[in-house]
C-alpha cells in the first residue's frame, strides 16, 4: 500500500523541544488525487509538508513519499519529482520572472527550451506578469503566482502546496483549481494543498481535518457531508473538533484500506501494515536506508546556483557599492586617524621668573656665557621655551599657576609647567655646583609640571616629548659652557633597533591587526548576511527541496564571497601600501595570502553565525558580541603581555590573536612562511576554518 501512494505516514510524531505538534498522525494521499489539508493557524500543517518534502525528520513514524523514503538515495525527493510552494514567497527578489523560471527549471536539469514552453503555458494559466519584471517589484499576489508556477515549471509528480490561494483573485483561485483537477486526471500528478478557505477544498478528492496536530478525518468532502447531513465543510470542521474536546470521535465508516479511520493508533497500523509497523516500533531492526549524502554535487545545480548568487549580488547595487566602498572607507579611517603625530596638545606655562618678555626672547642674544670654562645665563626658562615651538604643543602663557591648574581641572590645558621666580640662577649652580648642590637649587631648578593624565596616550607623548626636549635643551647648554654634551645625556643609549624604525609611527603596531580584523569582519559580514537572508525569505529551503545539498550552497556562496574578499584587500594594500606608503620588509605574496585566509575564516564564522540566528538582529547581536572580545583580546588595541597568565593564553586561541603577530612579523621583521611563528599563524587561522564550518554544517543538521 505505502508504495502505492503519494503520500503514506503513520504514527508520525514531531516536537520542537518540549512542544509537541504532530501525535500520532497519520495520512494516506494516493497517487492522481488532491488532498486538501485543513486546519487551524499552528496545528502543524507547515511542519507536517516540511517532513514530507525532507526538510524536518519526524522524530518517530513511517513516512512513504512516492513509494520511497524522504532523504535517501534513489527516492528523489527533496529533488525533482516533488513541486513544493512554501507559505513565504520564496524567490529571489533580485530575479526577473523568467530568472525564477530558469532557475529552479535547471536545478530540475531541464534544457532551456522545456523549460521556456512550460513558462509559456503556465503564463497565460496564472495571468503572470512580464518575464522581466523583478520579483521585489511585483505586487504580493503576483509574486504568489509566481511562487505557484515555479513549483509546476518542471512538471512534477508530487505537488506540495502550502495556502497558494491566499491573496489570489476569487477567479483566479477558480482556475488554478480547475488546473489541478486537470493535472491530476491528465498526467496522475499528485498534489496536497493547504488552505484556509474551506471551502475550496470541496473540489479535493479528500481532505484531512487536523486538529492540534492529530488528524480528526480523512474521507473525501462528499461523504464527509452526507455523514454529517450538512452542506458546509466548515460545519463538518466544527461538529468533529467539539467531539475531538470531549473525547467521542464519531466518523464515517472506514471503505477500504486506503481509507482509515481517523483515530489512527498503533493497533490499526499494525492491522493494516503489520510489517511496517514492526520496523516502526523495534528500533533494532530498522533497516538502514542509503541517505542522500549532503555532500553529494552536481554540475548542473552547481551552474543554476552560481547564476543565482551572481545575480542576486550584481543587481543589489548598493549592496556591492557598500561592499566595495566600506574597506576603503575602513582602512582611510584607520590611516588618517590612527598613528599620526599628535599636534596642538593646549600646555599652559607660568613663567614666574619672567613673565613679560619671553615672547621676544632670541635665543644667542640674552644668553651671556661671560668667560669659558664657567657658565653664566640670564632667562633660562624662556631659552627652554623656545624648544616648546614645536607642532605638537601650543603654549599659552598663564599668569598664576591656580589658574593653569583650574584650566587643566576645566579641559583647557592638557598640562602645564611652572618655572620659579630664580629659576635660571637655581640651574646655574645645579650645573655648575654638582653633587654640592643645596636642596633649594634643585627644587628651583626644578620644571615643575602638572598633566592631565586621564588621557593616557597624549599624557605619555607630552612626557616622553618633554624629558626629550630637556635633553636637547640641557646639551645646548653644555655645548654653550664648553663641556661635553654627552653628559647631559642619560648613561642609557639606544642604538639602532633590530627590527623595526626608531621613532616607528603607531599606524605600523597597528596595521597587522587592522589589516587582519578588516578582511576577517568584511567576510563574516558578507557571508553572515547573505547567507541569512537566503535562509530567512525560504529561498535555501525551497532549493533544497528542489535537490541542491548544503555543501553545493556552501561552496557556491563562498566562490563568490571569496571573490569579493580577494577585490576587497586587493584595495586595502593598494591603498595602504602603494598609497599611504606603508612599508613592509616582508613578502607581500605572504601578506596577501595570510589576509585572504583571514577573510575566509571571516566567511565561515558568517557562515555559522548564519545557521545559528533566526533573523537579522540576532546575527548582529551574535556577529558584535563574538567580534568584539576578540578584538580586545587579540593584542591590538594592547599587548597580550598585560594579561594575566590563563587569559593569555585564552587570546592566543582566538581566530586573529596569532595570525597578527604572524602578520606583524611578516611585515616588520620579514620573516617567510618557513618561520614557525608564521606557520602558527596560519595554522590557527585553518583549524577555526574548520571548526566554524563544521560547527554549521553540524547545526545544520540538527536542526531538522
Ligand atoms: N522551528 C520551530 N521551532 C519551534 N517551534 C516551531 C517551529 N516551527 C513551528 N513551530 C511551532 O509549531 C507549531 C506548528 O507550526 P506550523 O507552522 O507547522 O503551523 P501551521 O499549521 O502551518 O500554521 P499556519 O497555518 O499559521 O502556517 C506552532 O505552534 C509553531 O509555533
Amino acid at each position: 500500500m505505502h508504495k502505492d501512494a503519494a503520500i503514506y505516514i503513520r504514527n508520525a510524531n514531531k516536537s520542537y523541544g518540549d512542544k509537541v505538534v504532530l501525535h500520532n498522525f497519520c495520512m494516506t494521499l494516493p497517487k492522481g488525487a488532491i488532498y486538501g489539508l485543513l486546519g487551524a493557524s499552528g496545528c502543524g500543517k507547515t511542519t507536517l509538508l516540511s517532513c514530507v518534502v525532507g526538510r524536518r525528520l519526524f522524530n518517530s513514524g513511517e513516512l512513504w513519499v512516492l513509494g520511497g523514503k524522504p532523504g535517501t538515495k534513489g527516492s528523489g525527493v527533496p529533488g525533482p519529482r516533488v513541486g513544493y510552494m512554501p507559505q513565504e514567497i520564496a524567490l529571489v527578489g533580485e530575479f526577473t520572472v523568467s530568472d525564477a523560471m530558469f532557475y529552479f527549471g535547471r536545478l530540475a536539469n531541464m534544457k532551456d527550451s522545456r523549460i521556456r514552453s512550460h513558462f509559456q503555458e503556465l503564463k497565460e494559466l496564472l495571468d503572470l506578469p512580464p518575464d522581466d519584471r523583478y520579483i521585489k517589484n511585483c505586487s504580493g499576489g503576483q509574486q504568489r503566482r509566481v511562487s505557484f508556477a515555479v513549483a509546476l515549471i518542471h512538471k512534477p509528480e508530487l505537488l506540495i502546496l502550502d495556502e497558494p490561494t491566499v491573496g489570489v483573485d476569487p477567479v483566479l483561485r477558480d482556475r488554478i483549481w480547475k488546473y489541478l483537477i486537470e493535472i491530476t486526471q491528465k498526467q496522475n500528478i499528485s498534489v496536497i494543498i493547504t488552505t484556509h478557505y474551506i471551502e475550496e477544498t470541496r473540489q479535493a478528492n479528500l481532505i484531512g481535518l487536523m486538529r492540534g496536530g492529530k488528524l480528526l478525518a480523512e474521507d473525501s468532502p462528499d461523504r464527509l457531508l452526507r455523514y454529517f447531513n450538512t452542506n458546509n465543510l466548515e460545519e463538518v470542521f466544527l461538529i468533529l473538533s467539539r467531539q475531538q474536546e470531549t473525547g467521542n470521535l464519531n466518523l464515517p465508516e472506514v471503505q477500504d484500506t486506503s481509507q482509515f479511520n481517523s483515530n489512527c493508533s498503533i493497533d490499526t497500523i499494525y492491522q493494516e501494515t503489520n510489517a511496517s509497523a514492526e520496523v516502526l516500533t523495534s528500533p533494532k531492526k530498522k533497516v538502514k536506508e542509503e541517505q542522500i549524502s549532503s555532500l553529494s554535487v552536481n554540475r548542473h545545480r552547481l551552474k543554476a546556483l552560481m547564476g543565482k548568487n551572481w545575480k542576486q549580488f550584481y543587481r543589489n547595487v548598493s549592496g556591492w557599492v557598500f561592499l566595495l566602498f566600506f574597506p576603503v572607507l575602513e582602512i582611510l579611517a584607520f590611516l588618517y586617524a590612527v598613528g599620526p603625530d599628535i599636534k596642538d596638545i593646549p600646555i599652559a606655562v607660568v613663567n614666574d621668573e619672567n613673565m613679560n618678555i619671553c615672547g621676544n626672547f632670541v635665543l644667542g642674544e640674552s644668553v651671556m656665557a661671560y668667560d669659558s670654562g664657567s657658565c653664566h645665563f640670564h632667562n633660562l626658562s624662556c631659552r627652554f621655551l623656545t624648544y616648546l615651538d614645536n607642532p605638537m604643543m601650543k603654549t599659552t602663557t598663564v599668569d598664576s599657576l591656580p589658574e593653569a591648574l583650574d584650566g587643566i581641572r576645566h579641559g583647557k590645558y592638557v598640562g602645564a609647567l611652572y618655572f620659579a621666580e630664580n629659576y635660571t640662577s637655581a640651574a646655574e649652580e645645579r650645573f655648575n655646583a654638582g653633587t654640592d648642590a643645596g636642596d633649594d637649587d634643585l627644587n628651583f631648578s626644578q620644571i615643575k609640571t602638572y598633566l592631565d593624565m586621564s588621557n593616557r596616550q597624549i599624557g605619555y607623548t607630552v612626557k616622553y616629548k618633554l624629558l626629550d626636549l630637556y635633553m636637547k635643551f640641557q646639551k645646548s647648554i653644555f655645548s654653550d659652557c664648553d663641556f661635553l654634551p654627552k653628559y647631559a645625556d642619560l648613561p642609557i643609549n639606544f642604538l639602532k633597533p633590530v627590527f623595526g624604525e626608531e621613532g616607528e609611527h603607531f599606524t605600523e603596531f597597528m596595521a597587522p591587526g587592522i589589516l587582519i580584523t578588516l578582511s576577517f569582519f568584511s567576510g563574516t559580514l558578507l557571508t553572515s548576511q547573505i547567507i541569512l537572508t537566503d535562509r530567512l525569505e525560504g529561498i535555501w529551503d525551497r532549493s533544497t527541496v528542489g535537490g541542491v545539498t548544503s555543501i553545493e550552497i556552501t561552496i557556491t556562496h563562498f566562490i563568490l564571497q571569496f571573490c569579493v574578499v580577494i577585490i576587497q584587500n586587493f584595495e586595502i594594500f593598494l591603498l595602504a601600501f602603494w598609497y599611504y606608503g606603508l612599508t613592509s620588509v616582508g613578502s607581500f605574496v605572504i601578506l596577501y595570502f595570510m589576509v585572504i585566509l583571514q577573510g575566509i575564516v571571516g566567511m565561515a564564522c558568517g557562515f555559522w553565525i548564519s545557521v545559528v540566528s533566526n533573523n537579522h538582529s540576532m546575527a548582529n547581536i551574535v556577529a558584535t558580541g563574538t567580534f568584539y572580545p576578540m578584538i580586545l583580546l587579540c593584542g591590538v588595541l594592547w599587548p597580550l603581555e598585560g594579561q594575566p597568565e590563563f587569559l593569555r593564553i585564552f587570546s592566543k586561541c582566538l581566530p586573529f590573536t596569532i595570525p597578527t603577530q604572524a602578520f606583524r612579523n611578516v611585515f616588520m621583521k620579514g620573516w617567510g612562511i618557513d618561520h614557525m611563528e608564521v606557520i602558527n599563524g596560519v595554522g590557527i587561522a585553518l583549524v577555526w576554518f574548520i571548526l566554524l564550518l563544521s560547527l554549521s554544517v553540524y547545526r545544520l543538521k540538527n536542526t531538522q
